[in-house]
């Protein structure tokens, strides 16, 4: 009988595939050891055995980090994938294509003197490129980032079915989400108001983020600030509720080994 380890590493190889050969242009963000987040992908972070079993691991070493899994969903085109690559490759790309199951990227920074990493899992709009794929975008999920396209009301109006499918797979409601409105670059096209957002975020109890991945908005950069606001609130959301560990062993955080650190010592706090 098939064992559920192997069941799950037959899907990261499925993933590996559509992510190496399907999306050349993500390549070069992706993390320095594909086996790293092959492992982190769907690991059962419930389970501070597992952790500990990673961590004896012979192909990784030294300090563990904690990394949070941040899945990004909307329509298809409203700019997830631009949005995580501007985030994680630092520029907007030259050229996308249709996401094909999901995509992967990563950044690591620094909270409170603390590295964690954040894992972005770009997921895809089109329901026949997703419908497969549904379970293993929500499990172990941390934050949620739900995108609409500001000149497109049709990616507005579907938001409380993005919603609904959240619901729907997560257990528990209480990990932070964020609703963003994407394309404010377009400024003689918006079709969805900031008044009609807002509200909409209010009642669904989410902070609200316009902007855009290809603009520089506010002449800063926005969208490092909207991921890093999210890295704080996931911070200090899982210091609070972490606090014993029964209560750990519960919570959906991955430890990982990482090798570019230098500390030996092992924490799971
Ligand atoms: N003007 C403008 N165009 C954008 C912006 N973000 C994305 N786009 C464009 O919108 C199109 C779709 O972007 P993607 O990031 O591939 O959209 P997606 O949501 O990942 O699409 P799926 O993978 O099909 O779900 C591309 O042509 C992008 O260049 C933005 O902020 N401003």
């Amino acid at each position: 009988m098939m064992s559920q380890t192997n069941r799950i590493n037959i899907n990261h190889l499925f993933s590996f595939f559509e992510f190496v050969f399907l999306r050349q242009d993500a390549y070069e963000v992706y993390p320095k050891s594909l086996f790293d987040l092959a492992l982190t992908m769907e690991s059962p972070p419930s389970s501070l055995e597992s952790s500990t079993q990673y961590s004896d691991s012979s192909f990784i070493s030294s300090q563990t980090i904690r990394i949070f899994k941040i899945i990004v969903i909307g329509e298809k085109n409203v700019g997830k994938t631009c949005l995580t690559f501007r985030f994680c490759g630092g520029s907007f790309p030259e050229r996308t294509e249709a996401t094909i199951g999901v995509d992967f990227r990563e950044r690591s920074v620094e909270i409170e003197g603390e590295r964690i990493k954040l894992q972005l899992w770009d997921t895809a709009g089109q329901e026949r490129f997703r419908r497969s794929m549904i379970p293993h975008y929500y499990r172990n999920v941390h934050a949620v980032v739900f995108v609409y396209d500001v000149t497109r009301r049709d990616s507005f109006l579907g938001l409380p079915l993005w919603l609904e499918e959240c619901q729907h797979h997560i257990a528990t409601q209480d990990i932070p989400r964020i609703l963003v409105g994407n394309k404010c670059d377009l400024q003689d096209n918006i079709k969805v108001t900031t008044q009609e957002a807002q509200q909409f975020a209010d009642t669904h109890g989410m902070p609200l983020f316009e902007t855009s991945a290809k603009a520089l908005m506010n002449s800063g950069d926005h969208i490092e600030a909207i991921f890093l606001t999210l890295a704080h609130k996931l911070y200090s959301h899982r210091s609070m509720t972490v606090p014993t560990l029964s209560h750990q062993q519960a919570h959906t955080t991955i430890f990982v080994k990482d090798e570019s650190l230098s500390n030996e010592g092992n924490c799971y706090c």
